[in-house]
């Protein structure tokens, strides 16, 4: 009744008759897995399609209820709208969990804590250091905190999916292996029947081997994408947020860690792309190229024990370990050349996108010979790398293939035949064609170990490469936590300079690291140059008490002072404008104000962020972002619905609303860098006419480009606004015209500039002096020791004032008047004085003669002034 029963429809009595023969098995396990296979592809792709329907579903519903946090187990997520094809796509984002990032911020002080202890006490390494695997530690801490953070995550049912994936595959091989010496012994023995019964079962094998092979396939990759993700998203937790991260890493000089862990911020996008690529999916194909073979190793030993005896799989082993270690004295450092390579490769590709970036610069200043010879020495130690690699690899390779490939075929042959070379005579006769498929069966799993011991062997590379990325990655890690530490201390170094008794405390030194303060007195923190200053968030207006600024440094506040002290305060609605030579640190005030650079001393009193707006010199626009991205920057038109008119309204505001028109009249026109086309709101392209461009860099004037800005600070309309520079690209009038329509707004402005006539729409001026006298102080750290700085002295008035005095020109000029009318007055009377005559008139003349002089100068402003007055009231 187990025969294999086929439609009668399909096949004819005589075939069925004939298949009978065969004795094909439903119970057969090729039958079986077959079955198996198609079931669970057809119960694959139905719950495929269940999910994506439960998915559309939960979208619609989410849809309805826009912007509504999502909640997810105890993980909130927020939906947004990404544009995909020409529609747009949900996306969750699951929020940062500002908890858990604290949680292993401590993980890594921890660990960094005890490998600089381990360092410093020598008594502790012998030992530690023999089963301290500094790899598999960091692996460890990755594995835990990032990839698979719970136990009944994703990630581990993917793991556990390409586990059992790997089995079955060796299982399967371990069939078709026998399979094969079963249609050999058919073969030999002219059993016609049970040869055609075998091949059917060999097609039938195919399908799951087949189904098995690609399904690891897939496992592998949608686990390499899900750790890759993971790791992408941590990361970008920690380095795109409020703390700064990303830009507060070019101050992380890392003195203070072994130089392994040490960080070059410039070359941080290598690290964030291709390193985080490289080991999510070297680590994810581990497992395949690794686990496969070990297991292969494994089952086919034993299975091999049955026809070789336990002395044949002892010598097996042997000889594996032997080649092993030969093999493992023959390996070059791959780790270290990786990470070498790839440092290299990060460089280069650097120095490309700058290229990209300047390339306007670049060829204004006839810069190109200098930057082609420089490319091609950076790709010269590249190349170097590479070619030191490949002659390294060359020498392994010999070896490799000669033992893996060649030797260990050839002993597998030699071990396949002992059992025939052994057997008495008469039985080697008889049972030629049983012996046959024995040698075949053995060959096949002999060379089938063999290969799954190369490959073991072939994966050492893999474990060095993965351990190089390893190190990179935990590097990436730990630096990123170290500046997103609330205490980060831009790079302090306490070895540095003002060494005290304190700081050479080992305790202290690996703490200021990932910086805990708890423990030091206010007047130690001081000395020791660490951040003191107090924010305080909430001010209406702006006060500043006994604050340095102070360019941060490894020195930390013992470093460079651009200015001493600086204390005033201004209230909301009163403007601001500062003003003082190049490099005197107005923007370095903008960047202390803003949070960029640390207040080392004193109190800062500020508006809460949320009211206030900085505007730095170069005007930035959203990359590939539409005309309307541009003005609602850092909104976004995917998330923030804003009404056409009122962009419309801002762009005629400030002058632009010829460069509206030019751009089609679509506020959703975005520079293509296609051909000359540019790329309408609806997806189609049109002729741009000859506006080809592909950045709004590129497409907008100087000029243009700061109206635009000034459009986006209407748009955002905060309280408070501090502009560097914004107009310094824009023409007198238009300027004059600008500034009355941000003060018609009722902003409150904080300006800095160079021009001194901005004083008219500002209420306050605070001027940066330089003073010839003052120390100039050097900087000790080995990139900036050629930059000199020196120490600024400030003046802060109050313009209103100001303005009463040059109301009271008018008074001055009455003033000297009335001295010339008492001076004729006194020549009239001159002999009612009593004294000489002559004298007296002469003094008087020469007298009269100075006030007329001075009288005519202040006549002549006073007539400037008027001309100026009737100017403004005819704008
Ligand atoms: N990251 C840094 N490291 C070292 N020195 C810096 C750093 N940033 C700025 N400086 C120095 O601080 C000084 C002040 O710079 P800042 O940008 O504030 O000048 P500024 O007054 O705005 O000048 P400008 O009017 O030319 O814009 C400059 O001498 C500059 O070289």
């Amino acid at each position: 009744m187990d025969n294999l029963i086929l439609p009668h429809k399909l096949l004819s009595k005589r075939q069925l008759k004939w298949l009978a023969q065969l004795n094909i098995r439903w119970t057969s396990k090729p039958v079986l897995l077959f079955l198996t296979a198609v079931l669970s592809s057809v119960a694959g792709i139905s719950a495929y399609n269940i999910a994506k329907l439960i998915q559309n579903i939960r979208n619609y519903l989410l849809k309805r209820s826009k912007n509504r946090p999502l909640q997810r187990g105890n993980r909130i997520a927020k939906q947004i709208e990404v544009p995909y094809k020409n529609s747009t796509i949900s996306v969750d984002i699951p929020y940062p969990n500002y908890d858990r990032i604290s949680v292993d911020n401590l993980v890594f002080k921890q660990y960094i804590k005890e490998e600089m202890l381990l360092k410093d006490s020598p008594g502790a390494t012998s030992f530690w250091k023999a089963i301290n695997s500094r790899f598999l530690n960091k692996l460890f801490i990755i594995w835990k905190l990032i990839l698979i953070p719970k136990w009944l995550d994703k990630n581990s049912y993917l793991l556990v999916a390409q586990l059992s994936l790997l089995i079955l595959r060796t299982y399967l091989t371990l069939l078709v292996t026998k399979l094969d010496g079963s249609i050999v012994k058919n073969l030999i023995g002219l059993q016609g029947k049970k040869f055609i019964r075998d091949i059917i079962y060999w097609f039938l094998l195919a399908v799951p081997a087949s189904y098995t092979n690609s399904s690891i396939r897939y496992v592998t990759k949608r686990l390499s994408l899900s750790f890759r993700t993971n790791l992408l998203r941590y990361c970008h937790d920690l380095y795109m947020d409020n703390r700064l991260v990303f830009y507060k890493m070019q101050f992380n000089t890392n003195e203070m860690l072994p130089k392994e862990y040490q960080l070059d911020s410039k070359y941080i996008d290598q690290y964030l792309t291709d390193d985080i690529k490289q080991f999510t999916s070297t680590l994810a194909s581990l497992f395949t190229n690794t686990g496969k073979p070990f297991m292969d190793l494994i089952f086919f030993a034993i299975y091999l024990r049955d026809n070789l005896g336990t002395a044949g799989i002892v010598g097996i082993f042997t000889n594996y370990f032997i080649t092993c270690w030969f093999l493992r004295l023959k390996a070059p450092k791959f780790s270290k050349m990786l990470k070498k390579k790839a440092n290299l490769e990060g460089i280069y590709y650097n120095y490309n996108l700058n290229l990209i970036y300047n390339a306007e610069e670049i060829s204004f200043f006839k810069g190109i010979p200098l930057e082609n010879r420089k490319i091609k020495s950076i790709f010269g130690d590249l190349q170097k790398q590479i070619f030191k690699e490949m002659v390294q690899r060359f020498h392994y390779g010999f070896w490799e293939d000669y033992i893996l490939k060649y030797t260990w075929s050839c002993l597998g042959y030699l071990y396949s035949a002992i059992p025939i070379l052994l057997a008495p005579t008469s039985k080697r006769t008889s049972n030629s064609s049983k012996n046959m498929k024995n040698f075949i069966v053995n060959k096949r799993l002999m060379l089938s170990m063999a290969d799954a011991g190369s490959r073991l062997m072939y994966s050492i590379k893999d474990v060095s490469k993965l351990s190089g990325y390893t190190d990179r990655i935990f590097t990436l890690l730990l630096n990123l936590h170290q500046v997103h530490d609330s205490g980060f201390q831009y790079g302090l170094d306490l070895t540095n300079g003002q060494q005290t008794s304190l700081a050479r405390l080992p305790s202290l030194r690996i703490l200021s690291s990932f910086t805990n303060l708890n423990h030091l007195s206010s007047q130690n923190m001081k000395s020791l140059g660490f951040i003191n200053g107090i924010i305080q968030t909430n001010y209406d207006g702006l006060r500043l008490e006994n604050i340095p600024i102070i360019v941060p440094s490894p020195k930390g506040a013992n470093g460079p002072k651009l200015i001493e002290s600086l204390s005033f305060t201004i209230k909301k609605g009163n403007n601001l404008l500062i003003i003082g030579k190049n490099g005197c640190g107005k923007t370095a005030f903008m960047r202390c104000l803003a949070g960029l650079w640390p207040i080392y001393e004193g109190l800062l009193s500020k508006p809460l962020d949320s009211n206030i707006m900085y505007v730095p010199q170069r005007p930035y626009f959203l990359s590939a972002g539409t005309l309307r991205d541009q003005i609602i920057y850092p909104l976004s038109s995917e998330t923030s619905k804003v009404d056409d008119e009122l962009l419309i309204g801002l762009l005629k505001d400030v002058g632009l609303e010829y460069l509206f028109e030019r751009f089609n009249s679509d506020l959703n026109f975005r520079p293509s860098i296609k051909n000359d086309n540019v790329t309408a709101s609806n997806g189609t392209e049109r002729d741009s006419g000859n506006i080809s461009k592909n950045s709004w860099f590129s497409l907008l004037s100087g000029g243009e480009r700061q109206k635009m800005i000034i459009a986006r600070v209407l748009f955002h309309n905060k309280t408070y606004v501090v502009l560097d520079e914004p107009t310094n690209a824009i023409s007198y009038d238009m300027e004059d015209y600008l500034f009355k329509l941000l003060k018609k707004r009722g902003l409150t402005i904080i300006t800095i500039s160079h021009r001194s006539s901005l004083e008219k729409y500002h209420d306050y001026c605070l001027e940066l002096v330089s003073d010839l006298n003052e120390k100039v102080v050097e900087l000790d750290d080995e990139k900036t020791s050629e930059m000199p700085i020196t120490t600024h002295k400030w003046k802060f008035k109050n313009l209103r004032e100001d303005s009463d005095d040059s109301d009271s020109l008018d008074d001055e000029i009455s003033d000297y008047r009335h001295k010339i009318r008492d001076l004729y007055k006194n020549h009239r009377n001159t002999d009612s004085e009593g004294s000489s005559v002559e004298d007296r008139n002469e003094l008087a003349k020469e007298e009269i003669k100075i006030l007329k002089n001075e009288l005519s100068k202040l006549e002549e402003l006073e007539k400037r002034k008027l001309e100026v007055l009737n100017y403004l009231d005819n704008e």
